[in-house]
């Protein structure tokens, strides 16, 4: 294990909510999708993780584990990491509508050009 993706776990509809707000405030956006009706949202009470950029070709992974009270989001190594080394891992956002595309700056090899 690298890290924990911490944050508030809250409805989709809330999450949404919540986006619209801090993007109005001009506040960075940091939401992790568990699944289609749960988001955690690491903006106001996140750590260090909200910080991990997307990767094509990442170095962790990150999983979603059950527990009876709730979820944990584990980021993990899947190969030796470097000192120094960027930790990355994939997005795996759903694609959406050409108009909301993210570019891709991985730059590796493997690279989809798009992070959505
Ligand atoms: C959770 S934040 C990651 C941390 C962010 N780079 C920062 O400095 O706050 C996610 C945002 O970072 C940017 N990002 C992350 N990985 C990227 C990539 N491979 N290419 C382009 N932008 C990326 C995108 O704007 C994305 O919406």
């Amino acid at each position: 294990m690298v890290i924990e993706y911490n944050g508030t776990v809250l409805r989709n509809e809330v999450a949404i909510k919540k986006q619209r707000t801090y993007k109005s405030q001009n506040r960075g956006v940091f939401m992790f999708r568990i699944d289609s009706e749960r988001v955690v949202d690491a903006s106001q009470t996140g750590g260090l993780a909200r910080y991990i950029n997307h990767s094509c070709t990442p170095n962790c992974v990150a999983e979603v584990v059950t527990f009876e009270r709730g979820y944990k989001i584990i980021i993990t190594s899947n190969r030796r990491i470097e000192k120094g080394e960027e930790l990355c891992f994939d997005y795996q956002f759903d694609c959406v509508d050409s108009q909301h595309k993210i570019a891709c700056h991985c730059g590796t090899a493997d690279c989809r050009k798009r992070i959505n």
